[in-house]
């Protein structure tokens, strides 16, 4: 029987400094493989130091850290051909050309993916001449994420992956990331948004001044002593329809003696407006 592969990242009491400031403080946590771990936190929560850490751009001051079995700083030679990095703000220079710059990428990679078709899927096709600093914003994410995936990484660190994109790019960034996992690829996000950690990850790790707060699925994390029940419906109401459904709903919660603790009447979101008029595909901006 061959032995159990290594945890995709194993952080065991990891501590970071800057100076006398904690940034990352007694961290544990582990990642398993095939898996969309979300590591979600407020600014300043040591997100970044850790990804860094685990990338072996920084070695840990206590602790430590095993990326697929191994160390990200000793083993880094061994290591680097089998992740990706995806970095804050980029990481190309400001005046190559966008599929020079994926192209020199793939070079560096021993079997890389084809780089147009890559570039097609994340919707770059149409800027592909066009200079890293005059892309946009959701463009230069795009491109950062295309640079993280094109050398068939086993494991992709990705920090933020979608701040910057429009509803549409987001999407597809997730479709993207959804195909990476069922392709065996290990994905660590961090991210602010909640609804981005809900709809793609396994798992979430929740960290706050440098310390782990809770981990879990998001079912766990969001289960409680309440629960949400949404419906839609398929035009505005009127007031009286709206006093008798709030009628039924007292009802229906004395019968079943269930306490309603809130009910709110709106429209949809504009994310769901924004999707439905302008369809799932990626704008090509
Ligand atoms: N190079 C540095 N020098 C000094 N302090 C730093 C440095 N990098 C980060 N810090 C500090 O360390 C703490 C953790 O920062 P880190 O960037 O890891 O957090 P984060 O969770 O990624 O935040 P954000 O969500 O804002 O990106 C913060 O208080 C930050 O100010």
């Amino acid at each position: 029987m061959p032995a159990d592969p290594a945890p995709a990242v194993a952080v065991d009491g990891l501590v970071m400094r800057y100076g006398d400031k904690v940034a990352v403080d007694g961290l544990s946590l582990v990642v398993e493989r095939a898996t969309i771990t979300a590591v979600l936190g407020p600014n300043g929560a040591g997100k970044t130091t850790t990804l860094e850490t685990c990338e072996g751009y920084r070695r840990p001051q206590a602790g430590s850290v095993r990326v697929l079995g191994l160390d990200p700083v000793r083993d880094r030679r061994e290591l680097l051909p089998r992740i990706g990095v995806m970095l804050q703000g980029g990481g190309a220079w400001s005046g190559v050309r966008a599929m020079e710059m994926l192209d020199h990428v793939a070079r560096l990679h021993a079997h890389p993916l084809d780089t147009a078709m890559l570039a097609d899927r994340l919707g770059l096709g149409d800027c592909g001449r066009t200079p890293y600093r005059r892309l946009s914003g959701g463009q230069q994410q795009r491109l950062g994420l295309a640079m993280a995936l094109v050398g068939r990484p086993e494991i992709v660190f990705v920090d933020e992956p979608t701040a910057g994109m429009d509803p549409q790019a987001r999407h597809t960034t997730w479709d993207l990331l959804r195909e990476l996992r069922e392709a065996g690829v290990t994905v660590v996000l961090t991210t602010h948004y909640l609804d981005e950690a809900e709809q793609l990850a396994d798992q979430v790790h929740i960290i706050d001044r440098g310390r782990l707060v809770a981990s879990g699925t998001p079912e766990e994390l969001t289960r409680g002593s309440s629960a949400t029940v949404r419906l839609v419906v398929d035009k505005e109401l009127p007031a009286e329809a709206e006093a008798a459904l709030r009628a039924s709903v007292d009802r229906w919660s004395v019968d079943h003696d269930v306490a309603v603790r809130s009910i709110s009447f709106g429209s949809r979101t504009l994310e769901d407006v924004f999707l439905e008029l302008t369809g799932r595909g990626l704008r090509h901006d």
